[in-house]
């Protein structure tokens, strides 16, 4: 589904270079839900705004369903994003004015569509997050664990093949946490949608409850180890 083929990333700051990513190649394929580890600069958030098309890489290339999206003009990047990716953000990111399923329904006003007509949709995925109890509520009104259901719903209104989730359990409470990752994990293994979820995380628990983890080190693969059923744990 995905493959990254010597992706360099580079930035330049005040006459100096830094490399985030120094040429690494991985591939992923549908129906899993993969983490990406590592410490503080090792280049998770570089890879994953790659591979959300966020950004471009230097050079390399990063093929998604057979497609290079790597580089991709702007115009082709948003729709890359709008309609194959769905973003999961640590802290929910969603709009407090508007309720749960009107915070769903927002990506299809992007594809000209009004609200209203999305409700059934957006009232669906509040159902299969758990949350359909809690469609007219707004954010404020709403624990962490259940505003992160509510973006998850919402990163899947477009029902896009990946789900991009950069840190979804660092702003949640162990239990709840590891609800959330229970839930992405059955999103990510649901053989209907042919989909796959990567995350980006710190914790490395919630890491081993998912089915592969990968190590970056310094901008390079250091680790990528598949996480059987019977050693995986519940975060
Ligand atoms: N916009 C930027 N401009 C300059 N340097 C950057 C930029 N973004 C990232 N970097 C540098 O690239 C390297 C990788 O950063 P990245 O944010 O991908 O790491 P990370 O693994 O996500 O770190 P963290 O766990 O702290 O979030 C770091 O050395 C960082 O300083």
């Amino acid at each position: 589904m995905i493959e990254l083929t010597q992706v360099t990333r580079h930035y330049r700051v005040g006459g100096q270079q830094v490399t985030a990513l120094d040429g690494i190649s991985l591939e992923v394929g549908s129906g899993l839900f993969v983490s990406v580890v590592g410490p503080s600069g090792a280049g998770k958030s570089t890879l994953l705004h790659l591979l959300g098309a966020l950004d471009s890489p230097d050079s390399g290339s990063i093929r998604f369903e057979g497609e290079e999206i790597g580089s991709l003009d702007d115009e082709r990047q948003s729709a890359f994003r709008r309609h194959k990716v769905g973003f999961i953000f640590q802290f929910f990111n969603l709009l407090p004015t508007l309720s749960a399923w009107e915070n769903v329904a927002v990506p299809t006003l992007l594809d000209g569509v009004r609200l209203r007509t999305a409700k059934p949709a957006a009232l669906a995925l509040l159902d299969l997050v758990g949350l359909g109890n809690r469609a007219e509520h707004r954010p404020s009104e709403l624990s962490g664990g259940q505003m992160q259901r509510v973006a998850i719903a919402r990163a899947l209104m477009m029902d896009p093949p990946l789900i991009l989730a950069d840190e979804p359990t660092g702003n949640l409470d162990s239990t709840t946490g590891a609800a959330i990752m229970e839930l992405l994990g059955d999103i990510a293994h649901d053989t209907d949608a042919r989909r796959s979820a990567i995350m980006v995380t710190h914790n490395l628990d919630a890491a081993r409850a998912t089915d592969r983890v990968i190590t970056l080190r310094d901008g390079l693969v250091g680790s990528d180890e598949s996480i059987t059923a019977r050693s995986r744990v519940r975060a």
